[in-house]
């Protein structure tokens, strides 16, 4: 029995260290508040190093999305009832780093943001999962331990089916290595808790100004697409966003009281708070381009998987 446990030691040594690479799958943890860029950032990190994704907060917004469908206003007192309603829903995440949804623009510069499609049931609930109300409602859910007891297993599984698989490459001297394949998951508790062991560890922040005017921009350009689709379709459903009242369309101000609340209520509850991992790299993006944040943590992880670094230049 000892033989066969030294001979496994042996055997899984030399495949860890197999060419000074080790061979276990690479996690990329992304954490910090809440608009400070995690998702397209982890997105784009993810394309570019050939990994898979997983969004963690979207499962907080699918079990807020079924609290409010259940008429679960008060989440302390029928905590019980929405983690029944989590262990007998499925939740999938669709990376699809080929889309064309979402092809480089202003701000991304000449990186691609892949899309990401969130089932919920089966049902695509992408869009409703980042409608106001369950902004609002959202760290509510999250604050709850028996809660993020149930998603964080849901999290565990999903960042464990999007690994991608280790590939054997060739270095610049032309010896073969083998190159950890992985997954990039962002959030408020991913290096801290979800993955303490993560191999590259990130906690992004961005001024709170900076990022309620990021999120106003984006939910400008939403509803000026909103009003061209629905101009070109004449329907009525959607008025174009000049047209929309005050109380449809929020200031900047509005929003950041918003994130600032919602932040405020992640930092302090009880149960993984968003924390700065002791091993966490600091970035803060506030006046970094895009590009430069995704080139940057790329560059971090191929450092710490042995490879080449590629964008020294940006
Ligand atoms: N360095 C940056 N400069 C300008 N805008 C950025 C930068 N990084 C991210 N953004 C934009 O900020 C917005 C919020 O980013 P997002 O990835 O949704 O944040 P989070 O996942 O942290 O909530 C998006 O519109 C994104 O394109
Ligand atoms: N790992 C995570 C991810 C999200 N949450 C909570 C905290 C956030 O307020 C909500 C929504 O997260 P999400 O990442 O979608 O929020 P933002 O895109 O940053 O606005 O979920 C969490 O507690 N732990």
């Amino acid at each position: 029995m000892l033989r066969t446990q030294a001979a496994l030691f042996r055997w899984t040594t030399r495949r860890l260290f197999a060419h000074g690479t080790p061979v276990r799958n690479f996690t990329i943890a992304i954490d910090g508040p809440a608009a400070s860029g995690k998702s397209s950032t982890a997105r784009a990190v993810a394309l570019e190093l050939g990994f898979g994704y997983i969004d963690s907060g979207s499962i907080y917004r699918c079990a807020t999305l079924l609290a409010l469908r259940s008429g679960i206003t008060d989440i302390s007192s029928h905590a019980n009832q929405l983690i029944d309603l989590i262990n007998k829903s499925s939740v999938d995440i669709k990376f699809q780093p080929s889309s064309s949804r979402s092809a480089p623009n202003l701000i991304t510069g000449r990186l691609t943001v892949p899309d990401v499609r969130i089932l919920l049931n089966d049902e695509d609930v992408s869009d409703e999962i980042r409608k106001p109300d369950v902004n609002r409602m959202v760290a509510k859910v999250a604050s709850d331990g028996g809660i993020r007891a149930a998603v964080m297993s849901v999290q565990r599984a999903l960042a464990k089916a999007a690994e991608t698989r280790s590939t054997e490459m060739r270095d610049k001297k032309g010896a073969v290595k083998s190159v950890p394949g992985g997954v990039v998951m962002d959030g408020r508790d991913i290096g801290t808790t979800i993955f303490p062991n993560a191999e590259l560890k990130i906690y992004l922040d961005a001024s709170a100004m900076a990022r309620a005017i990021r999120r106003w921009d984006e939910m400008n350009s939403k509803l000026k697409e909103e009003a061209t689709k629905a101009k070109s379709l004449d329907t009525s459903d959607a008025a174009p966003a000049a047209e929309r009242t005050p109380t449809e369309y929020p200031s900047v101000e509005d929003i950041a009281r918003e994130l600032e609340e919602r932040d405020y209520a992640d930092i302090n509850r009880q149960h993984s708070p968003l924390r700065i991992a002791t091993d966490a790299v600091v970035i803060d993006n506030t006046s970094m381009t895009f590009e430069q944040q995704v080139y940057s943590i790329a560059d971090l992880a191929r450092d710490r998987m042995g490879l080449e670094r590629k964008h020294d230049d940006v």
